[in-house]
């Protein structure tokens, strides 16, 4: 008899019976393995991935070096000599420590930011802060290539049109908002004060100081002081880049390595100018900033670096690579930026808001671990502020019409009138009468005087309705030099992390992305609902079949419709585009879940285009979203995704939410935050806080403290040696990051 595997081989083979009931060939047949039942413990044992091998081994070293040197002790003092003093000297069952201890000021500690970079070693109490910027040799500034900021149209006759019909009219009905709401809250709100200020402003001339009269002058860096200013080698970073003259000779070009929190591709001509400009910056931020001149001394030296919470894999590969490869370093550790702003700030539970020059990020934090799905990254911060005040002011005829952000001596004044000026704190609104000193290289210094009024407070209340800001460059050249990071296993399949919030964030802002979330791995994982219940795990295709009503999950939609399923836990509506309103699970809209397993889920409708799309295509499509939201609803959205429909958690983490970074500086930031949050949950208002880190500590550096706090813990095993870089590439980081990699 021939068996009914045999026969669909037969068949398979396109082999055909004979006549007599034999087969056509002898060669027996194999019987494939019964799936089910067989077993591998390939990749399961610690001993067969070396980094955790390499870690056992030291481990074992050390507890035989301890036990030696304790014999030694004991048979020393039994001797009557005076024993040996041993740090460790614990009980026999004491625990051993994980890793070798590491002096403190032996670990570089690094945190880079789009505009600022801040370095110092693990035992200083503060790092040095550096512009992250570098300045080099080039052919033309950066003010001769691009289009001058804030973007306008100068030729043109009207405010109106220079700035944009529509962003005028959204200006504009921001201000009649304000005036509305500064009355409801008693604040005396003067009818002509615009006026005021606009009339004043258009008669402004501003007054010459000759040098002489001057005694605050800038220090401008001076080219020629380089010993080779025409070689193309020649470079400044930080304070010095930024103060090279504009008409310097020769020119200099300066150059952002990193802008809204990933690397710069859209102002780089290629990958390897750009990697070698952030190599060449750190490494002068070494020898510079710490002193470490020789670059032979490094090789003593560990690393920690600081990478975002939604980090892009690529980005986390080459600074991998450029430590231990360029800069040598003996050992080098990750930490996420908001695990190390409560390590910073000695929070164990919080709500991380980060506000930068050029991305706000937002995550949950608990007992010292990321909440994966709650990340939220929103391409805004202060810089946005700064340029989006200097336009409102320009727009009320500010008298210096001249000013374009792109010029060096212009965004420095730029930003020390916003950091002066600007407030949340509707109690400081009035017609006020300021002044500034314009100064600019070989030009002597011009006085200016003018008023402003509501600008002040709308500029940064730009984080609550973010179409005020210019966005429409900020998604430029992504991916021009450095493609996405793909599965090693799976060539097609995208597999940089992603978030539910984040997912849900894009979701607002185009729906169709709801359906296209996709897991690390790219396969589709299940769904689970708000509460804490599981429901039947998410399958592609029993989900057509699955009877409406037995879950709690979002019911598909109807064959060929071409609606996407609603984005997980987005808090609010959609009155952030001025669509129709997203479902709310305060509002108790079915809202899709997020995923059970701590990744994001994956959304698909049998019928729709999206079903046979490809990952690729999908990831193509989320990152051509650029993430904003107000700032409100993205924190409230990253908290109901980190609790997961846990109300007992979503109050817990309203009642500790930090805010952090440059961009949160802006005074009254928290209470303003405060008022929307509890806005948005009325219910839950008196147990909303929103609190800066710790009192003394500037905001902008504690990610930092945080980071170095961590590079002394002695029980930090995530370090990665040289040699493991060697042998495993950046695999290494999947076995020794404290986050998923
Ligand atoms: N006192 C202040 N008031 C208002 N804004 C401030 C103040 N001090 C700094 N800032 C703003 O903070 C921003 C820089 O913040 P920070 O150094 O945290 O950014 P970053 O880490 O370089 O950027 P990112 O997080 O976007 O990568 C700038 O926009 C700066 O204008």
């Amino acid at each position: 008899m021939v068996g009914k595997v045999s026969e669909r081989v037969l068949l398979r083979e396109g082999l055909e019976r004979t006549d007599n009931g034999m087969k056509q060939t002898s060669w027996p047949d194999v019987v494939p393995i019964n799936q089910k039942n067989y077993y591998t413990d390939y990749m399961k044992r610690d001993d067969q991935i070396l980094s955790l091998r390499l870690q056992g081994e030291a481990n074992r070293d050390r507890l035989v070096q301890s036990a030696k040197d304790r014999d030694r002790a004991l048979n020393n003092n039994a001797n009557g000599e005076i024993p040996l003093p041993i740090d460790d000297l614990q009980g026999e069952d004491g625990p051993a420590p994980a890793t070798t201890y590491l002096d403190p000021s032996k670990i570089i500690v690094i945190h880079p930011g789009s505009q600022n970079l801040r370095i110092g070693f693990a035992s200083d109490a503060l790092p040095k802060t550096v512009p992250m910027v570098l300045a080099t040799r080039y052919s033309q500034t950066e003010a001769e290539m691009y289009e001058a900021l804030p973007r306008r149209q100068f030729e043109a006759r009207t405010a109106d049109q220079q700035y944009g019909e529509e962003w005028s009219k959204k200006y504009q009905k921001m201000c009649l908002d304000l005036r509305t709401d500064m009355r409801t809250n008693k604040r005396k709100v003067l009818p002509n004060s615009k006026d005021l200020v606009i009339n004043f402003n258009r008669r402004t001339e501003p007054e010459v100081i000759s040098q002489h009269n001057d005694p605050l002058q800038v220090d401008w860096t001076d080219v020629n002081a380089l010993e080779n200013p025409d070689s193309i080698s020649s470079v400044f970073i930080g304070q010095q880049a930024q103060r090279v003259p504009d008409d310097s000779d020769p020119k200099f070009k300066l150059w952002w390595p990193l802008q809204h929190g990933q690397f710069n591709e859209d102002d780089y001509p290629a990958k390897a100018h750009m990697f070698n400009d952030l190599e060449t910056l750190l490494d002068r931020a070494i020898r510079w900033e710490l002193g470490l001149k020789r670059s032979t001394e490094w090789k003593q030296y560990a690393c920690v670096f600081v990478i975002p919470d939604l980090y892009d894999k690529k980005y986390v590969e080459q600074v991998l690579h450029q430590c231990v490869e360029w800069f040598e370093f003996n050992r080098v550790s990750f930490i996420q930026e908001s695990m190390a702003a409560t390590f910073g700030a000695g929070y164990t539970q919080a709500c991380v808001v980060d506000v930068g020059a050029q991305k706000t990020s937002i995550t949950c934090v608990e007992d010292g671990l990321v909440l994966e799905d709650s990340r939220i990254n929103l391409k805004f911060g202060g810089y946005d502020v700064t340029e989006t005040f200097v336009k409102m002011m320009l727009y009320d005829n500010f008298p210096y019409q001249e000013i374009n952000l792109r010029r060096r001596y212009d965004f420095l004044l730029a930003e020390e009138l916003k950091i002066k000026y600007c407030t949340l704190s509707q109690a400081n609104i009035s017609v006020q009468n300021y002044d500034f000193h314009l100064r600019a290289p070989n030009q002597p210094t011009h006085k200016y005087q003018f008023k402003c009024y509501d600008e002040v407070i709308l500029a940064p209340m730009g984080f609550y309705d973010p179409s005020i800001f210019d966005n429409s460059t900020k998604l430029r050249g992504r991916r021009k030099l450095v493609d996405r990071s793909y599965n090693a296993y799976d060539v097609d399949v995208p597999d940089d992390p992603a978030s539910s919030a984040q997912l849900a964030i894009l979701a607002l802002i185009q729906p169709s992305v709801t359906a296209t979330t996709m897991s690390f791995s790219g396969v589709p994982l299940d769904i689970a609902t708000p509460s804490k219940e599981k429901t039947q795990p998410f399958n592609f295709l029993s989900r057509a079949d699955a009877t409406p009503g037995t879950s709690n999950a979002p019911s598909p939609a109807p064959e060929g419709a071409n609606t996407p399923v609603p984005a997980p836990y987005i808090f609010g509506s959609r009155d952030v585009n001025g669509g129709s309103p997203a479902p709310s699970v305060r509002n108790g809209g079915t809202p899709a879940p997020p995923p059970a397993n701590g990744s994001s889920s994956m959304l698909a409708v049998p019928g729709t285009d999206l079903f046979q799309r490809s990952p690729k295509s999908l990831a193509i499509e989320r990152d051509s979203v650029l993430p904003t939201a107000p700032l409100d609803i993205a924190i409230m959205t990253s908290i109901q995704n980190a609790a997961k429909g846990d109300e007992k958690k979503v109050r817990e983490l309203l009642g500790s939410i930090m805010v952090i970074g440059g961009g949160a500086k802006i005074p009254h930031f928290a209470p303003f935050l405060e008022e929307k949050l509890k806005g948005r949950r009325p219910d839950l208002a008196e147990r909303i806080l929103v609190s800066r880190s710790a009192r003394e500590m500037d905001e902008q550096v504690v990610v930092w403290k945080g980071a170095s706090v961590f590079a002394k813990l002695p029980t930090n095993d995530s370090w990665i040696t040289n040699f493991e870089y060697k042998m495993l590439g950046s695999r290494v980081v999947y076995h020794k990051a404290l986050w998923q990699y």
